[in-house]
């Protein structure tokens, strides 16, 4: 007989469904929702006792871990929360857990308002960004570089399949940046008028690569040929932790129904479904290696990619694991 699956709060089943659909999506997003749910089951559990009581956790932690495998701000999110819990009584822990989760969604806002500090630097007044997905590290970047008085531009790709540049070309209009939107074949052309490629990223490994939406590592590349500096902006949470042990980050690959509707799909195969000689593949990040990226821009500073793997070390040391598994 199956063993009973301890009792996950419906919010949780919720939050991880949002993550799964792309409801909620965004690495940032993605890790501050994970806490948000951790903190929710920890209100409404109805353990009984200790134990119990981290069983319907670590189940709600597996939950959220098994939607999107790529940005590592879940699982960071997860061991943040699982891992600073202390007590010995459910009230205790179930305090503790809220605790722990409100400390990691406060630490990332801040960690986002310093690393838009720092990135901000690196924009001169006048400067023309071209932006890939749509990232808020990125974007506090532009945005702390408005605050102090700077024009700043923006060429915003439109980021197939899901167009997540709409996203950013929204979000810049509401600062009133100007903003000219264009198609992501249409890059190399317009990098000729941009002084900044700035994105953002899912994971950093331990070798300075960065993992981020599909099409980042082509952007990066046609940039170095242009002479075009990338500037990746990623809080620590970003940093990936099983990198410095030799695991490589899953790059998700998601649904065709994203790159081609039914109809479109008929067009081409006459009809038939059964058709299988057409494949559709639909990966949703690449990776960038480290000798395309200038700089990495965290909320501790920003660094060459080629030294990240120090701050990765004096931030996670050598311990990761998942505390969510039993
Ligand atoms: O690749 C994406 C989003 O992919 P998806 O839309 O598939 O989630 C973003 O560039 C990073 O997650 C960083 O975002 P942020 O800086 O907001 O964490």
């Amino acid at each position: 007989m199956d063993e009973e699956q301890p009792d996950v709060a419906p919010v949780v089943e919720a939050t991880a469904d949002d993550i799964a659909t792309m409801e909620i999506r965004g690495a940032a997003a993605i890790g501050d929702a994970a806490a948000e749910a951790l903190a929710i089951q920890a209100e409404r559990s109805d353990a009984s006792t200790p134990t119990a009581f981290r069983d319907q956790l670590r189940a709600a932690a597996r939950e959220l871990y098994e939607t999107r495998p790529t940005a590592v701000s879940l699982p960071n999110a997860l061991r943040y929360v699982l891992r600073g819990i202390e007590g010995e009584t459910v009230p205790e822990l179930r305090e503790s857990t809220i605790e722990q989760a409100r400390e990691f969604q406060a630490d990332l806002e801040q960690a986002q308002e310093r690393l838009g500090e720092v990135g901000a630097n690196r924009l001169r007044d006048g400067d023309v960004v071209m932006t890939h997905c749509h990232s808020t590290d990125a974007l506090s970047c532009v945005e702390a570089a408005l605050d102090a008085g700077k024009h700043v531009e923006a060429i915003v790709k439109e980021t197939r399949p899901r167009k997540q540049g709409h996203i950013t070309a929204e979000q810049l209009r509401e600062w009133d940046v100007p903003v000219t939107l264009v198609v992501d074949n249409a890059a190399r052309r317009y990098l000729d008028d941009a002084d900044h490629v700035l994105v953002g990223a899912d994971s950093i490994a331990a070798d300075g690569s960065v993992i981020n939406k599909i099409g980042t590592s082509g952007l990066a590349v046609n940039a170095r040929e242009r002479g075009v500096p990338v500037m990746v902006a990623a809080q620590t949470i970003k940093l990936h932790p099983d990198t410095m042990t030799g695991h490589t980050v899953e790059i998700e690959m998601r649904d065709e129904s994203e790159v081609l509707s039914e109809t479109e799909y008929a067009d081409i195969t006459g009809g038939d479904r059964a058709d299988d000689g057409l494949t559709v593949e639909n990966p949703a990040f690449d990776v960038t290696p480290p000798r395309h990226v200038d700089a990495i821009v965290t909320e501790r500073g920003q660094f060459p990619p080629e030294s990240i793997v120090t701050l990765m070390r004096e931030l996670f040391g050598e311990t990761t694991g998942e505390p969510w598994e039993v």
